[in-house]
């Protein structure tokens, strides 16, 4: 596949998709139920449009932000998804060193295919000399508190800079177009390896992570109790939740949707900002993910007030059509569009994308 012959995240999604076993494609494209939330995802970036300042750029315009300490050359991360094996070999050491050659975060899924240790490693040796690279661990809270306490531990030893507990999963969300596949379990030779030998002789089951609709509050000041790290709540979408996590002191928030793939016909996570942006109040960074597939989409989010955004499937296509090259070409290629937005809305940094700058549309991208 000649990577450079690939200008765009729906480009890659086509090479993905023919590339791909159809039933791992539609585990990733999918969503839950009838994917009223993935549409409105891509459909809420194509509702608003962008209304550029004029004779007031630079032709240096500085893509960086600091989140928790650490330093990512552009406000693009990598969300966490499961699975990469399903999509390429080497599986999320192939992520991670592509976020490490484009110098941003990766937040690792708890549900990844490459024990953390291995993938922290690999981001490590891909990165530039003098460069510490950013991982992140994405935490699904196990009701047996012992089960949590060890897989914190492994992030930890693996160096994970932040927590990120996915709390919009009391139970599973329902992506049919699994349950017509049938795909309910990893091909052998693949496992959650963050889950093997936990504490005993466990396979790595994907079963073993349980999704429980009896969290609480209490879990999450226990967590806080429980570790040094930050910690960010991903999937919290009413407005009056993230006004208690910020009670709670949670260190950050990931307005997410989950991709669609949890309760189907919540809102678009760029809909909810705006409100989200007031509840907080400025107390803790907000990041936010769900159909950002453009620099301008990174641009709206920015403007509305998210200090960053997360690409879920976008990095899963690049890994599917070409690998760690192909994950790395999907974040230059972000880089430059946001970069190239930034330049015609007249913005000299991150600092310049105000929300006046966001208006509602008519149309959509698609
Ligand atoms: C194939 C796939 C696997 C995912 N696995 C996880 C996961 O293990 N943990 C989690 O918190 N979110 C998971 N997500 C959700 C992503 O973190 C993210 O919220 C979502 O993909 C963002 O939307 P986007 O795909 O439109 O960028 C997954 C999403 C996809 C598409
Ligand atoms: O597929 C997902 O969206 C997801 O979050 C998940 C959760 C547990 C195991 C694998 C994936």
């Amino acid at each position: 596949m000649d990577l450079d012959s690939l200008f765009t995240v729906d480009e890659f999604e086509a090479v993905a998709q023919r590339k791909l076993d159809p039933v791992y494609y539609d585990y990733i494209a999918g969503g839950s139920r009838d994917e009223v939330t993935v549409r409105a995802n891509l459909d809420g970036f194509g509702r608003l449009s962008l209304l550029p300042r004029v004779l007031r750029g630079s032709a240096q315009r500085d893509l960086a932000v600091t989140l928790f300490g650490a330093r990512s050359s552009m406000p693009i991360l990598i969300s966490p998804t499961a699975f990469h094996r399903l999509v390429c070999t080497e599986g999320e050491l192939a992520t991670a060193r592509a976020a490490a050659r484009a110098d941003t975060i990766m937040i690792a899924s708890m549900a990844s295919t490459v024990a953390v240790g291995e993938v922290a490693a690999a981001a490590r040796a891909a990165a530039p000399a003098d460069h510490e690279p950013t991982l992140w661990f994405q935490l699904y809270l196990q009701p047996d508190l012992d089960d949590t306490t060890a897989l914190i531990a492994r992030a930890t030893k693996a160096g994970c800079k932040a927590l990120v507990v996915t709390v919009d999963s009391p139970v599973l969300g329902a992506n049919e177009r699994n349950h017509r596949n049938r795909f309910h379990d990893l091909p052998p030779g693949m496992a959650c390896e963050n889950l093997r030998n936990l504490r005993g002789d466990e396979p790595g089951n994907v079963r073993q992570i349980a999704m429980s609709p009896e969290l609480s509050w209490d879990h999450i000041d226990w967590l806080r109790e429980h570790t040094e790290l930050p910690v960010l709540l991903k999937g919290v979408l009413h407005p009056e939740d993230a006004r208690i996590a910020v009670d709670h002191g949670v260190s950050g928030l990931l307005l997410s949707n989950h991709g669609g793939r949890q309760l189907d016909t919540v809102p678009a996570t760029i809909d909810l900002l705006p409100e989200f942006v007031e509840a907080v109040g400025g107390r803790v960074p907000l990041l936010l993910d769900g159909g950002v597939r453009r620099g301008t989409d990174v641009v709206k989010a920015l403007a509305l007030g998210a200090v960053a955004v997360g690409v879920g499937r976008p990095i899963v296509w690049g890994l599917a059509a070409g690998g760690e090259d192909g994950a790395t070409r999907v974040l230059e290629l972000l880089r430059d569009e946001l970069d190239h937005t930034v330049a015609l809305c007249g913005a000299r940094g991150l600092a310049d994308l105000t929300p006046d700058l966001v208006r509602p549309a008519a149309g959509s991208r698609r």
